[in-house]
């Protein structure tokens, strides 16, 4: 076998435990270079994709490369250098930095003269202090804050943020910013939406300064562009820009964008596109529950608003996929405590106000609402619960749900089998005596039916009890 066939064939072991956005984003750019006995070497596209890998999957590739070459196969990782991404020979042989030909100076900076001063429209108010980790953002925020340790030798140029509405990337991409202006006070960092980018340029057009323009934007150091989906069915904008970047990048000035979706969606020239993909591309998706209440706890906070856990708990089981709406709550909970004489923030009043967010409150515990919880909690899609598959941790998983129906809800062992793909009632019966013993023997499946327990009535509003 050589390394294609080895690297295919941890492939094939590695689709079945990852899901598929995780298998496209982490092991499809892999590409297998070279085989050496027992060794495999792999080339991944950046180190901090080595690292996530190293974090995230070193389980998953450790098996895959056993079933492939043994327990003796190894691995060794490549990190692919800007030559290579750069559509340009590889070279195998790492050149120091400082042996590299110098950058082409930049043809339209007049030596002597001084550099404009910039204003970098920041504010100042989101930093990487107020930004909360968790496993939805960490990629984008190391990411981000690498860049912003070091603007002038990064190896992510550009890097680009992407994810769904209200999930934090302008907070990050201004977070770069903040964090350049303070620690690199003499770079000059430059804000900007693609909006207001493109409205400078037809002004510009209009007054035939556009060669002043694309001057003026050569003197910033850190680029920082957000919404680049707006470059879509703009042209002239997409033309210009595409300039600006490639002087800008030639020179080692530093761009972080961001964007709705991933690149490969956006539809914009492919030579625009292909160079966005030159650096590193990390997704914001949506923070699991702990993380959104840590959000909630840190805003909350910072507003001097004090709330229960339970409360909160509440809160962030119903909004789940934007960050700016629980702002939006926590900010109409302040104004109705102000409106009520300062009245305590308790269940009622977040019921109340909740109603104007979310479509659906939930006022009885429903299998549905089961499920969505068990399957949150596990980090699974609510579908795999119903599926076919037998994967230990979606039985497990699927076992739990069916017990947790039966305790909280009056379905019958028929209607719970229907519920989870047409089971008979056997398999029901089956999977609650399971379940019944696990919380006997196995503490951690305790834990976790008690956390389950707890947020279940908390997502309905009631107070936590403990399970029996
Ligand atoms: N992890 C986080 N920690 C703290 N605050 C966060 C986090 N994620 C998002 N936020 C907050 O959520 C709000 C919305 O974030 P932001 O504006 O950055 O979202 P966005 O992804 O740029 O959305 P859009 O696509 O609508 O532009 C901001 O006030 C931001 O501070």
């Amino acid at each position: 076998m050589d390394h294609t066939a080895v690297w295919d064939n941890c492939l094939q072991t590695i689709r079945h435990s990852v899901d598929p956005q995780s298998y496209q984003t982490w092991f499809v750019p892999i590409r297998p270079v070279a085989l050496n006995s027992n060794e495999l070497t792999i080339q991944v596209p950046h180190r901090l994709f080595y690292e996530f890998l190293e974090e995230h999957y070193i389980d998953v590739l450790k098996l895959s490369l056993q079933h492939a070459l043994g327990t003796a196969g190894r691995l060794q990782y490549r990190i692919k250098t800007a030559r290579q991404e750069n559509g340009q020979a590889p070279s195998t042989s790492k050149t120091p930095r400082g042996h590299q030909s110098p950058p082409p100076s930049n043809p339209f900076v007049i030596p002597g003269m001084t550099r404009p001063r910039i204003e970098s429209n920041l504010d100042g108010k989101y930093t990487f202090d107020n930004f909360i980790e968790g496993d939805c953002n960490s990629l984008a925020r190391n990411a981000a804050k690498a860049v912003a340790d070091n603007p002038s030798n990064t190896a992510f140029n550009p890097l680009v943020i992407h994810g769904p509405v209200g999930l934090g990337k302008t907070h990050l991409l201004k977070a770069v910013g903040n964090r350049i202006t303070e620690k690199y006070p003499n770079k000059s960092v430059l804000y900007v939406t693609t909006d207001t980018f493109t409205s400078q340029l037809v002004s510009s057009i209009g007054n035939n300064s556009t060669n002043d323009l694309v001057n003026w934007y050569q003197n910033v150091d850190v680029l920082l562009v957000d919404d680049i989906q707006q470059l879509i069915n703009r042209k002239k904008t997409q033309d210009v820009f595409f300039n600006l970047f490639n002087v800008l990048r030639q020179n080692q000035k530093a761009i972080v964008m961001t964007c709705d979706r991933p690149i490969i969606e956006l539809d914009i020239e492919e030579r625009l596109r292909s160079r966005f993909q030159w650096g590193l591309t990390a997704d914001l998706s949506a923070p699991a529950l702990e993380t959104r209440m840590a959000i909630l706890a840190s805003k909350a906070s910072a507003n001097q608003v004090d709330m229960s856990p339970q409360v909160m708990e509440f809160i962030c089981y119903h909004i789940q996929n934007n960050i700016r709406q629980l702002e939006g709550v926590l900010n109409n909970l302040v104004l109705h405590r102000g409106v009520n004489n300062n009245k305590e923030i308790d269940l009622e009043l977040a019921r109340q106000v909740l109603k104007n967010f979310v479509t659906e409150i939930n006022k009885e515990i429903t299998p549905e609402v089961i499920q969505r919880t068990v399957a949150e909690y596990y980090n699974l899609d609510v579908e795999k619960l119903a599926s076919a598959t037998r994967r230990r941790h979606v039985v497990l998983a699927r076992q739990i749900s069916m017990f947790l129906v039966k305790q909280f809800t009056d379905q019958s062992l028929k209607g719970i089998g229907r519920l989870f793909g047409g089971r008979d009632h056997a398999t029901v019966i089956y999977s609650i005596k399971t379940v019944k013993d696990l919380m006997e023997t196995n503490d951690d499946i305790r834990k976790d039916l008690e956390d389950l327990e707890r947020r279940i009535r908390a997502g309905h509003g009631e107070g936590s009890t403990t399970m029996l």
